[in-house]
């Protein structure tokens, strides 16, 4: 496969709500859509890197000068023969996933669309439907937040995953158990927010039963989260600080946790992504889709990998109108029955860009390769 041309578009889509973490409060998500052409298909992906470097290192700016720079002509002089071929590629130049990770998953859907197979397929997924939950943020009151957990609930989501902070933690937990019960499935995302000093009020979150809590400490580290593992009964998921295989066999190794959630961006496409799922496979480390606050073409591409058997657990991969009042795909993404998303049939990620909603939004775009229909000047 030779990729003929890239193309590059960036959108500014408005939330419904707020979204609002340990590290900070999002109403718009930037975006960058990217586009592959070879042998008349055309492989898409989107970025998940945040307008801001406070989840990680990676900006939607570092996004943009790491692809032009070096990534993109990378991939417009080397020939292709599978999209495992692509992190190899990119090896030589350190971290950046998110960059590496949207180029890569085009990739893999234009290889798809190109074999006239679904993106799930060509992974090896094996469902054909997979059960999804629903990320909830810093509301502004337990109040609030117990209507919004319960509104969910009664959507149907098969996990229920709530952020919390330095006093936001025990009391909101307290509250959503003794309003909604233990049968509800929920989990705590600390994004980093607390130290081992914090140790005798995370394990005060274990008489709440929490199916997981989700990176307690900081985001570069495995070897507190291990003193806290073996202190917990509540099991540790580790997010952050899990950015490729290496990380996560010496997350394993040394007990750091027992449930590792898998972003695509984050671990620099969807061969890492697969590749982190089967070495857990192997060690019993049951693992799940986390998201980035996706829109329609970044949740097609959480479906396909949450496809694979052991994502075993319920991911972050609600519906389109969990965040979106418009979502860039046609059609939309959307639950069959509640709680439950369809794995697509289509040809790779199985949706096509809703070309009006990405023009609403557009703030810029540039294409690099042959002769480009963006109109934009060539990129030498
Ligand atoms: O996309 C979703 O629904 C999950 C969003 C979400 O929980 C997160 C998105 C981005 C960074 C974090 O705030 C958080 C996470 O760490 O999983
Ligand atoms: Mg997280």
């Amino acid at each position: 496969m030779k990729i003929e041309r890239v193309e590059l578009q960036e959108i500014l889509m408005p939330l419904k709500s707020p979204f609002v973490t340990s590290f900070g409060r999002q109403e718009k998500k930037v975006i960058t859509i990217v586009r592959l052409h070879s042998e008349g298909k055309v492989g898409i992906a989107e970025s998940v890197a945040l307008a801001f470097p406070f989840y990680n290192e990676e900006t939607n700016g570092t996004l943009w000068n790491i692809m032009e720079e070096f990534l993109i002509p990378i991939l417009l002089e080397n020939e292709i023969s599978h999209p495992d071929d692509v992190s190899s590629l990119f090896s030589h130049i350190r971290r950046n996933n998110m960059a590496k990770a949207v180029l890569e998953s085009a990739v893999w859907d234009l290889y798809s669309r190109i074999n006239n197979q679904s993106l799930s397929r060509a992974l090896g997924g094996s469902y054909k439907e997979i059960d999804v939950g629903v990320s909830i943020g810093i509301e502004r009151s337990i109040e609030q937040l117990l209507t919004v957990v319960g509104h969910f609930i009664n959507e149907g989501y098969k996990k229920i995953k709530v952020k919390i902070k330095p006093g936001w933690d025990v009391e909101p937990i307290k509250a959503i158990r003794e309003k909604y019960g233990y049968d509800v499935p929920l989990m705590a995302d600390a994004n980093s927010a607390y130290t081992l000093q914090d140790i005798d009020l995370l394990k005060e979150l274990d008489q709440y039963k929490l199916i997981m809590i989700e990176q307690p400490l900081a985001h570069d580290d495995i070897i507190d989260h291990a003193k806290l593992q073996a202190q917990l009964s509540t099991s540790i998921c580790l997010d952050e600080s899990i950015h490729s295989l290496e990380d996560a066999r010496k997350a394993i190794e040394l007990g750091s946790c027992k449930i590792i959630n898998i972003k695509v961006g984050r671990v620099g496409g969807l061969t890492a992504a697969k590749q982190i799922h089967d070495y857990c496979a192997s060690k019993n480390i049951p693992v799940w889709c986390g998201g980035m606050l996706e829109a329609g073409v970044g949740r097609a591409h959480n479906i396909a990998i949450a496809s694979l058997h052991n994502f075993s657990i319920p991911g972050d991969t609600s519906a389109s109108n969990r965040y979106w009042n418009e979502d860039i795909v046609v059609p939309e993404v959307t639950t069959i029955r509640p709680g439950v998303i369809e794995v697509p049939k289509g040809d790779g990620i199985g949706f096509e860009l809703n070309e009006q909603v990405i023009r609403k939004y557009l703030t810029r775009e540039v294409s690099f390769g042959a002769k480009s229909k963006l109109g934009e000047e060539e990129a030498v």
